[in-house]
């Protein structure tokens, strides 16, 4: 790979739509109605390499068919998409051998053979030299600890054991960029950190990039440096995850000690609401929406009630943030 490439995003996608066009029986007659849904409107983004990216919204935002094409499934209707350099669709083939892909609820293993014979058919799917083949299985298997399935029939492994072997059949070719639609969906505590710690070491490592699809808060607090979030087809947030809080109208919180008992602090500031008074009203929390009122304010409107001897901020609850991204009403 040229220079040139190496400075080039892993993914360039711009003012990108995809329409789909569905037909809907109504009326006395049934007659049939055509209908135009925009999964995916009017979104641009890139994606650096060897960066972390966790990709999120509510059902039906358009994660999927975003997903659909950058990896050449989907055709866009409007836009562009390059995914390493390349056109998806038109470079469907190319693209197989630089990218990786993991859909937690669709396999890539055949689900009669032992796992051994899945990861020897993809590696000559790819063309591996033997050789290659032989040592990145074995580097896979050691490190996602499957040793003991690979003579299993892939549709006796449990679904811990499944998923690892779904991530190394993905990781095989040694890809520049893995995508992966909720990796940990399903799985228990431990598999769970085993996975995200593979895919933490694969990126620091060999410098992979990785675009996630999660409900799972721990996936993008333990994988992520950057997260989307497409709400409608549209891109509603780009940036950290501790920014994210804010953006989805998540509250902190001001907790105050007060140095005697008082009563409880209404009549606040607008977007300022009291949420609980402990020991006589010596403690009381307050939230706050960061886009009406500020803590300075809030606090100077506490300080006109009643003498404050301490005071800590609670910032927003990023696992409820993200449920309520994806609880959202569509
Ligand atoms: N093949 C299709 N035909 C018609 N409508 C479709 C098709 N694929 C997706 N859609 C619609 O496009 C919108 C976006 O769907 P998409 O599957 O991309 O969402 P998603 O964010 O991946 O949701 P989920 O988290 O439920 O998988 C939805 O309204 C969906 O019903």
């Amino acid at each position: 790979m040229d220079e040139h490439a190496n400075r080039e995003p892993i993914i360039d996608i711009d003012d990108l739509t995809r329409q789909f066009t569905v037909y809907r029986k109504s009326g006395k007659r049934w007659r049939r109605h055509r209908d135009t849904i925009t999964a995916v409107d009017r979104m641009s983004f890139r994606i650096e390499r060897g960066s972390a990216v966790g990709y999120i919204g509510a059902n039906g935002a358009g994660k999927s068919t975003t997903i659909k094409m950058l990896t050449g499934i989907l055709v866009p209707t409007t836009g562009s998409v390059r995914t390493c350099g390349l056109e998806p669709v038109r470079q469907r083939k190319e693209l197989a051998s630089r990218i990786g892909v993991v859909f937690g609820q669709r396999s890539q293993l055949w689900w009669d053979l032992p796992l051994h014979e899945s990861f020897s058919i993809l590696a000559a799917i790819h063309r591996l030299d033997p050789d290659v083949a032989d040592k990145r299985t074995h580097e896979l298997v050691d490190q996602l600890e499957m040793g003991d399935t690979l003579d299993t029939p892939v549709r006796q492994l449990s679904l811990g054991q499944r998923m690892r072997a779904e991530v190394a059949a993905a990781l095989l070719h040694s890809p520049e960029l893995v995508i992966l639609d909720e990796p940990t969906i399903g799985l228990d505590v431990l598999s769970k950190q085993r996975l995200r710690e593979f895919l933490r070491a694969e990126r620091i490592e060999r410098g992979t990039t990785l675009l996630l699809t999660t409900h799972d808060m721990g996936d993008i607090e333990r994988l992520c440096d950057r997260v989307l979030v497409v709400d409608y087809g549209r891109l509603v947030y780009d940036g950290s995850l501790t920014g994210l809080g804010a953006t989805v109208g998540a509250r902190r919180v001001l907790v105050v000690d007060l140095a005697a008992p008082t009563p409880d602090l209404d009549d606040l500031p607008c977007g300022a609401q009291l949420l609980s008074s402990e020991a006589g009203g010596m403690r009381q929390r307050l939230a706050f929406d960061a886009e009406h009122t500020t803590a300075a304010a809030l606090l100077a409107a506490v300080s006109d009630r009643a003498q404050v001897r301490d005071l800590s901020i609670e910032e927003p609850d990023i696992e409820d943030v993200v449920r309520r991204i994806y609880e959202s009403t569509r």
